[in-house]
């Protein structure tokens, strides 16, 4: 049997990372000053620090470290080295988030990661209700680059939903996908089953827990237009198995009452991606070819 990283190589795939991930043990408050903090989840606190060698500022992502495998606190070792894989993989472009460093101590596993201050995405539209098509439209380009760069590296994000798409800077439309914690590598021909990430995004086969794909963040890309056109999400129901009821029977509509001014463009494209099959759902080319996204006036109401 040929080692994982010679298959890799003859189907161009890339050579996966060796078993275990060995991170930075200097004392992280030696190389860095811990300020605010900026928020945090289950598991995870996130600050702002500050270079003690050069004063540039950075974001740090403190991740409590599972200590024993029958305990349901913190994350498993092998889910942090995924993301950290993951993000050494995809880093680099312009509107995903850059890991700079990794640090470990006792209880925590301490990413170093690009500081984004202009706030989330879910905000900015929150506090517009929802955007007009040439602004959702310039947003959805972003993030389809993005997702581009992820799926070319085999890798899924399986989490995009407005709150996990920032903006780089206040007064400024450039977006940054983060949180890659559910993100994974999946290659072609190697089946992944998981029931994760968040309700109103996940995708039929996610609900049927059926295998995992580029296709899967491909759904999610159009909850999160449906969002951003119109300011309501598409299968979210009274609890969450009536949401995913209505996401299995792909139960959407295009409300006058908040589509009654959108272009028949901006709906065929986010129909494109409401498909029950994985299979003959638009992919993140197909989407970028899509004339809503590429239109002679492209991010204008076309017809
Ligand atoms: C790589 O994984 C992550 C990165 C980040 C990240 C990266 C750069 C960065 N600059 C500023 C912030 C920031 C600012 C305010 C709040 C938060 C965060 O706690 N909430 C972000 C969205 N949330 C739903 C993950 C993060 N971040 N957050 C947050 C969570 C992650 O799981």
């Amino acid at each position: 049997v040929r080692s994982l990283s010679a298959l890799a190589d003859t189907q161009g795939l890339p050579a996966p990372t060796p078993a275990s991930l060995t991170f930075n043990e200097a004392p992280f408050a030696e190389s860095y000053d811990v300020g605010e903090e900026l928020g945090s989840g289950q598991f995870a606190v996130v600050y702002k620090v500050t270079s003690r060698k050069t004063g540039e500022k950075f974001a740090a992502k403190f991740i409590k470290k599972r200590r024993y495998a029958t305990s349901r606190r913190g994350v498993p070792r092998a889910h942090i080295e995924r993301e950290v894989e993951v993000l050494k993989a995809v880093g680099g472009h312009e509107n995903v988030i850059q890991i700079i460093d990794v640090f470990e101590t006792g209880n925590d596993v301490i990413l170093v990661l690009e500081l984004v201050s202009g706030g989330e995405l879910f905000d900015h539209v929150c506090a517009r209700e929802h955007l007009d098509e040439a602004e959702a439209c310039a947003f959805i380009k972003q993030i389809l680059n993005g997702i581009r760069h992820l799926h070319t590296n085999y890798v899924v994000h399986l989490d995009i939903k407005p709150e996990n798409l920032m903006l780089r800077k206040k007064g400024e439309t450039q977006l940054k996908l983060i949180d890659f914690g559910l993100s994974r590598h999946i290659y072609p021909g190697t089946p992944v089953k998981d029931m994760i990430g968040t309700p109103e995004f996940v995708a039929p086969e996610v609900v049927n827990y059926e295998p995992l794909s580029p296709a899967t963040d491909m759904w999610a890309l159009g909850v999160v237009t449906y969002i951003l056109l119109s300011g309501v999400s598409p299968f979210l129901g009274r609890n969450r198995d009536e949401t995913f009821c209505n996401i299995t029977s792909v139960n959407y509509h295009f409300s006058p009452t908040y589509f009654g001014t959108t272009s028949q463009l901006a709906k065929d494209f986010i129909g494109r991606l409401f498909v029950k099959d994985s299979h003959s759902r638009a992919t993140v080319d197909d989407c970028l070819n899509h004339p809503w996204v590429r239109g002679p006036r492209a991010g204008g109401p076309s017809d």
